[in-house]
């Protein structure tokens, strides 16, 4: 039967495939006592070698897809599965005390994990209890005749179906493959919806119950646009996406003429539009769709796609192949923003009631100088192969800027006494402008940094005490409320006042309702993710600045709701589209 479910529209797209549930399956089993001892010990004995197939495979796939690092974590797992003591001691215990293999193998592996667990002086060996955790689940989903989900493996065509999508489990999406994603929680603005649109495929979140309503290999369409997923297609819905996804592919056609074009208003006015990016591998993306600059490198992914702490040669070379790419263009790089949502396994963060309120971004840098030196060492060598500026995020007074632009001068220095080149001239050092306190006190911020860039996901967030993440309260995402648009104009003006520049690298600022009122506020630089540049040039292509500055004060000072100002916005450029 058909059926649509509603969500919140997080990437721009339609897409048609089968479902693929990265949900983990029910393991659970009942302890029964068994007759046949050498069918259970055989039944383990298969469980134990598809379980190893299957390792090989997903080995082999993860080598090619991730690398030879990433690889090798199945080698310690295909290891524990070789391992005699191990298989063994569960061989045995099934003999002695005639249990079926499901039981037996939780209490042998448990024994396991709660030994490597205790040995806290021995760090080798508490991994190897997370180890054994994964291989047990494997076997256990063999001798229970169930799949676990296993990314790395989809080699068909699919759109991937999950509870929610973590910024890893997003990053190893094969975009040749996953047409598109759908899940139960989520927010425009959580980091997986952002990859989405970094990695160009349709994405709708927040549905609450996708994972309940959908089986694997369900037939799917995806509405990126809109915010639908229809479950089971008619053929007259069929028939109507077609059409849908033709329309838009055409106007994306239209708009992919003004690529290799400058942003240039109808009253010839210049204004930069930047991607965001994620890796190196988006600049591509951000090529392809004539980005003016890089307004924000979130370099938290080369933290969290590593096993360890990246040496400050892998940042350099990462920074270095950003800039590069981008042939002299500015690169706003933003140093590392963990915390909140985003979590390293080799750097564990205290248990936090307010995650988003807690130990994050320059909060941990300032703290953990020795993460954050390496990471600036590694900007400044990277500065002498572009225009880099380096951006701090997360920013609430002026004692933490002052703080890290002290830190990053020492860096400077050290660098200089040793002879290492870096961009002695045009470096540009500046800060997010997310937490409110920061937009309040903009005018004196703007006396010591070079360019401020409005986060307002997070100022949206923190503004309206929201949790961006979360879809219950999303309807408080409010991009066009006037107290958000007060704080952005307010960090434009302040930032003017100083003759500094001041771009956006928010989710607002691809969002074409935004652009409007941000040009009429005159904001220097507009970053988002690579596939809304060419919409939101060609929509400034048809406005005239000097019509736009009543809309912003009616905004600011008339209108009373995000709706209300939506509608003015909509009305004013079905009127002024020059
Ligand atoms: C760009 C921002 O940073 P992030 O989304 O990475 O928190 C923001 O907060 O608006
Ligand atoms: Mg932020």
């Amino acid at each position: 039967m058909t059926k649509t479910l509603k969500g919140i529209a997080a990437s721009d797209g339609f897409a048609t495939a089968p479902a693929y549930l990265l949900v983990e399956p029910d393991l659970s089993f009942k302890k029964t006592t068994i007759k046949d001892v050498q069918a259970e010990v055989q039944r383990l004995k298969a469980a134990v070698q598809e379980s190893d197939a299957e390792l090989t495979k997903i080995r082999d796939t993860a080598q090619k897809t991730l690398g030879e690092e990433e690889a090798q974590v199945f080698d310690a797992h295909k290891m524990i599965l070789a391992d005699p003591e191990f298989v063994g001691a569960i061989e045995s215990q099934i003999k002695d005390q005639k249990l079926n293999a499901e039981q037996v193998l939780r209490t042998v592996t448990d024994n396991f994990i709660t030994t490597f667990e205790a040995m806290t002086d021995n760090k080798y060996m508490q991994e190897r209890a997370a180890d054994v955790r994964d291989v047990t689940k494997r076997i256990m989903s063999h001798l229970l005749g169930v799949q676990l989900p296993n990314p790395a493996l989809i080699d068909h065509e699919v759109i991937v179906i999950a509870h929610d999508l973590t910024p890893s489990d997003t990053a190893q999406l094969n975009k040749k493959y996953v047409k598109a994603f759908a899940t139960d929680v989520g927010g425009r603005t959580a980091h997986s919806a952002i990859m989405a649109r970094s990695l160009e495929i349709p994405a709708v979140v927040g549905t609450n119950t996708i994972t309940k309503d959908v089986a694997n290999g369900d037939e799917l369409i995806v509405d990126g646009v809109n915010g639908d997923v229809v479950i089971q297609p008619s053929a007259a819905d069929s028939d109507h996406y077609q059409k849908a996804a033709a329309e838009y592919a055409s106007e994306k056609a239209e708009w992919s003429k003004l690529k290799n074009s400058a942003t240039v208003t109808a009253d010839g006015k210049h204004f930069d539009i930047a991607a965001n990016i994620g890796t190196p591998k988006d600049l591509a993306g951000a090529n392809a769709n004539g980005a003016e600059a890089i307004g924000l490198y979130r370099t938290e992914f080369l933290y969290m796609d590593s096993a360890e702490l990246p040496s400050e040669e892998d940042q350099f070379q990462a920074y270095k192949t950003v800039l590069e790419g981008m042939n002299n263009k500015p690169v706003v790089v933003r140093t590392m923003d963990i915390g909140g949502d985003k979590h390293l396994p080799y750097l564990p963060l205290p248990e936090e009631m307010n995650p988003f309120l807690g130990y994050r971004a320059i909060r941990i840098s300032l703290d953990r100088q020795d993460i954050f030196r390496t990471q600036l060492r590694a900007l400044l060598r990277a500065s002498a192969f572009g225009k880099l500026c380096i951006m701090f995020p997360m920013i609430a007074t002026l004692q933490e800027f002052r703080q890290a632009k002290a830190i990053l001068q020492e860096e400077m220095q050290k660098l200089k006494a040793d002879g290492i080149a870096y961009d002695e001239k045009d470096l540009q050092v500046g800060i997010m402008v997310e937490i409110p306190a920061a937009a309040v006190l903009a005018d004196q911020f703007a006396k010591e940094v070079d360019f401020f860039s409005i986060g307002t996901n997070d100022l949206i967030q923190y503004t309206m005490a929201a949790d961006r993440g979360n879809d219950q309260v999303s309807y408080l995402y409010q991009p066009y409320n006037p107290s958000i648009l007060r704080l952005i104009k307010r960090t434009i003006d302040a930032a003017h006042q100083e003759g500094k520049w001041v771009g956006m690298c928010g989710e607002a600022a691809g969002d074409s309702i935004m652009t409007p009122l941000l040009m009429g506020m005159g904001l220097d630089e507009y970053s988002m993710s690579a596939t809304s540049i060419l919409r939101v040039r060609s929509l400034m292509k048809h406005l005239d600045t000097n019509e736009l500055q009543e809309l912003v004060e009616q905004a600011i000072n008339v209108s009373l709701t995000n709706e209300e100002n939506k509608q003015l916005v909509t009305k004013f450029v079905e009127e002024h589209r020059h």
